[in-house]
């Protein structure tokens, strides 16, 4: 058995390396050199990456890539996608394409609140709390205002302050529910230091307020934190066009394409087996933008996941009708990202990304991301209801598959241009390949 470690984090990245290599590996000398491989060869930038996270011993690159043709609000994108799925790309490039010549995408920001928590628990009389809080207020703002005061130049800062009594779902527990502006920073640094301000002011003021018992002067934070449900940072992107438009030369094919694409987000909206897929076809065009652009995909997939809950049942993030002879086809996707922060400022990839995007502000940056998001369950919602998705997915996988099975780049032309015209799943290419190779 391996012996546990003590120290790991203080031991040169050479250290690191021969330690896992040595206890984990089988070849400690081919995983030093692959390791060392995915180095970059500027000693400076592969400091910078080591420093991004912790314990780094090597880079773990995702393809970087491009889905042009976005017309969005009548300003032409290409959009940067960092993604590991193959066909993702080309599924978003071909409903950008298809929609390029429909009018575009168009989107509206519905809100772009955040929201952090301070959980704390008091026991004692309710309504001397909501008393206590009413004269606190101005004190917990003074005490941010350092915080603060940058913030509100750029024209953001605190919306709200509540107190909420939440003893009804657990005993003592209530908490101040704060609301924030954060213009183009996803703001998670500045609303937590602003909550744990309001914290070390609400423990301290409690001790000294008069009509306190001692019991109730008592106040126990348990933790201050923002929220990654963010139900009023919401963006909508949306397409529509004439019904007869989507499949010009065949109105009545156009029609029933239409009423495929409406029913099959309608099955999503009530069944929430599919409304999961569905969903994880929506966030294969979210989280690779959100990637590129440095930002924080865990929290934006926590709060868009939560949004598809918030009616109480998980359901489609997208919606489709036909109205008066025109297909409409909408998301509502909650998206709290940002284009100063984080990583944005540090990753020269990140940096390229904003660049090609034109340098959004984070309002513009909701737009494309949800925009991706949109084209994306487009794509793969008309595959489903059209040729089904394994006839594009494995074309664009099929690649994946040959390099698995060693295929020269001869082979690739030759089986690329046989799964032209032929059907591919993984056991065809696997025969086609082997027929190939030994020139059956
Ligand atoms: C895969 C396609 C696009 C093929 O579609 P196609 O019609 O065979 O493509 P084409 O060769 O006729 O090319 C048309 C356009 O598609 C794009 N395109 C086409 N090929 C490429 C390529 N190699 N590289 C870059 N772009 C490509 C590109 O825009 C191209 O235009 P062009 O550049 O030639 O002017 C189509 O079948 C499709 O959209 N499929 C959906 C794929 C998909 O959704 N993949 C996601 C993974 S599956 C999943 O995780 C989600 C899912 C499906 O479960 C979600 C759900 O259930 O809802
Ligand atoms: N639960 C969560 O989602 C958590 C996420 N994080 C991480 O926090 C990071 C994001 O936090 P941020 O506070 O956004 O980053 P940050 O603290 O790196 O940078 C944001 C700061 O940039 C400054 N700024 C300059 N120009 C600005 C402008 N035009 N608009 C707004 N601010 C401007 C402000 O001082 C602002 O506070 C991400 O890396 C995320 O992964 C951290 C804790 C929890």
């Amino acid at each position: 058995m391996i012996a546990p470690i003590e120290g790991f984090s203080k031991l040169s990245k050479e250290a690191k390396i021969s330690w896992i290599a040595k206890h984990y590996t089988h070849n400690s000398e081919q995983t030093l050199e692959l390791l060392q491989q995915y180095w970059n060869k500027d000693a400076q930038l592969q400091k910078l990456h080591d420093e991004f996270i912790e314990n780094t011993i090597t880079n773990f690159y995702l393809p970087f890539g491009i889905a042009p043709n976005f017309l969005i609000n009548d300003r032409l994108y290409a959009i940067p996608m960092a993604i590991e799925e193959s066909s993702v790309v080309a599924a978003a490039s071909k409903a950008a394409k298809f929609w390029l010549s429909r009018g575009g995408f168009k989107t509206t920001i519905l809100g772009t609140e955040k929201v952090g928590q301070v959980h704390f628990m008091y026991t004692g009389d309710a309504e001397k709390l909501a008393q206590f809080f009413s004269a606190l207020k101005p004190q917990l703002l003074a005490n941010v205002a350092s915080i603060t005061k940058n913030m509100e130049k750029r024209g953001g800062g605190i919306s709200g302050i509540e107190l909420r009594n939440k003893t009804a779902e657990l005993e003592n527990y209530y908490q101040l529910h704060c609301t924030f502006e954060t213009m183009n920073a996803m703001g998670a640094n500045f609303i937590n230091s602003c909550l744990e301000v309001f914290a070390k002011t609400l423990k301290a003021e409690a001790q000294n307020y008069p009509a306190f018992t001692d019991q109730e002067k008592d106040i126990e934070i348990v933790m201050s934190i923002l929220s990654n449900n963010v139900p009023n940072c919401v963006v909508r992107a949306e397409v529509s066009c004439a019904v007869n438009d989507l499949k010009p030369q065949d109105a009545a094919s156009s029609l029933e394409f239409a009423k495929k694409m409406v029913r099959a987000v309608n099955i999503a909206k009530v069944e929430p087996f599919r409304a999961v897929t569905h969903n994880k076809g929506i966030m294969n065009g979210i989280d690779a933008v959100v990637l590129a652009t440095g930002n924080d995909f865990r929290a934006i997939e926590a709060g868009a996941h939560a949004y598809a809950s918030k009616d109480g049942k998980y359901t489609s993030l997208t919606h489709a009708s036909i109205e008066d002879d025109q297909f409409k086809f909408w998301i509502e996707i909650p998206l709290a990202i940002g284009t100063v922060g984080g990583l944005t400022n540090l990753h020269p990839l990140v940096k390229v990304a904003l660049e090609i995007l034109q340098n959004p502000t984070a309002k513009e940056l909701m737009e494309i991301v949800a925009v991706a998001g949109l084209a994306q369950n487009f794509a793969a919602v008309k595959s489903l209801v059209t040729t089904g998705i394994q006839q594009g997915h494995m074309k664009m996988h099929l690649l994946n598959i040959l390099n698995q099975l060693g295929a020269t780049e001869a082979e690739k032309q030759t089986l690329v241009n046989h799964f032209k015209k032929n059907t591919a799943s993984h056991s065809a290419v696997v025969t086609a390949f082997e027929a190939l190779r030994n020139n059956v």
